[in-house]
């Protein structure tokens, strides 16, 4: 069974490897998405594959990371594409959260990057 969290947050970038001409090199923000997928069998007892509260409380201080900053300045994230940013989040995530099986970055409603592990 797969269960998805999604989560908000507010931040700026900019994308140091793209040319000069490029509008994403210039500082701007995003209203970002986090999907969190995790999957397991659902447990007989509970009914249900993690409390999403506890999905919550294990994400909160890895978004706090990210909500309100310029992402450059985030240490891992200094070309913060949205491939980066969901690889970024899964590694730091996965330990708390061992079911984690996806991590999906929405930069707009339509457009996203998704990172399953290596
Ligand atoms: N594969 C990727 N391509 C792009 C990424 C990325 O992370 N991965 N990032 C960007 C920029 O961050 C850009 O700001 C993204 O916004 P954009 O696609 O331009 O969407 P907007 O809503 O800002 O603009 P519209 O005019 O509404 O399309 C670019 N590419
Ligand atoms: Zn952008």
């Amino acid at each position: 069974m797969k269960i998805t969290q999604a989560f908000t947050f507010e931040a700026a970038h900019w994308l140091p490897n793209v040319p000069d001409t490029h509008r994403c090199r210039r500082m701007h923000g995003h209203s970002y998405r986090v999907e969190l997928t995790l999957s397991a069998p659902v447990d007989p007892q509970t009914g249900w594959v993690v409390d999403f509260f506890d999905v919550e409380t294990a994400f909160a201080p890895i978004l706090a990371r990210l909500d309100h900053y310029c992402l450059n300045e985030v240490e891992g994230l200094e070309n913060p594409t949205a491939e980066h940013i969901a690889a970024w989040i899964w590694h730091r995530a996965k330990g708390a959260l061992p079911a984690l099986s996806s991590v999906r970055v929405y930069e707009t409603p339509m457009s996203w990057a998704e990172y399953e592990g290596d």
